[in-house]
């Protein structure tokens, strides 16, 4: 049987640090790193906006994990979002993937998954 999206990226603490890492990047990216640093200032938020996003990949991915958070289009309207901006976000993310040695074929389920959802987030 085939492994489950979710356990082959790690399991609730594969992707929780998947999510660590990627905010991190976020961060360091100077494209798009005046959207995430903000929320440094704001502790207690940031930890909601990570578990939300955990529990969104995590059920996306196959986990049988409800996703309290808000909406794709919810949460991104008004961020006016650019679709180069949206590219930085998916080259950060595939980037923490391949340097936590996920494998290809997992790595093109995660993008897909991202591509499916972009006209959800970007002109928003
Ligand atoms: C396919 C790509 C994306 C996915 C799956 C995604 C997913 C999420 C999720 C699950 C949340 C948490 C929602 C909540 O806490 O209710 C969130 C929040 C957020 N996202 Fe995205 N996002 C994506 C792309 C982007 C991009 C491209 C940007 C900007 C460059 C962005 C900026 C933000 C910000 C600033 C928040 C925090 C909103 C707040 O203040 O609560 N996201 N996103």
């Amino acid at each position: 049987m085939t492994t489950i999206l979710y356990e082959r990226l790690g399991g609730a603490d594969g992707i929780t640090a998947i999510v660590e890492a990627v905010v991190e990047a976020h961060m360091s990216n100077p494209s798009i790193s005046g959207r995430f640093l903000p929320y440094r200032e704001q502790p207690e938020k940031l930890a909601g906006i990570k578990k939300h996003t955990v529990d969104f990949f995590s059920a996306g991915s196959g986990a049988a994990v409800a996703y309290t958070g808000r909406d794709m289009v919810s949460t991104h309207t008004g961020m006016h979002i650019t679709a180069a901006e949206y590219m930085y976000v998916v080259d950060d993310i595939l980037a923490v993937l391949t340097k936590r040695q996920i494998d290809d074929v997992s790595k093109n389920e995660v993008l897909a998954i991202l591509w499916s959802l972009k006209g959800l987030i970007i002109d928003k």
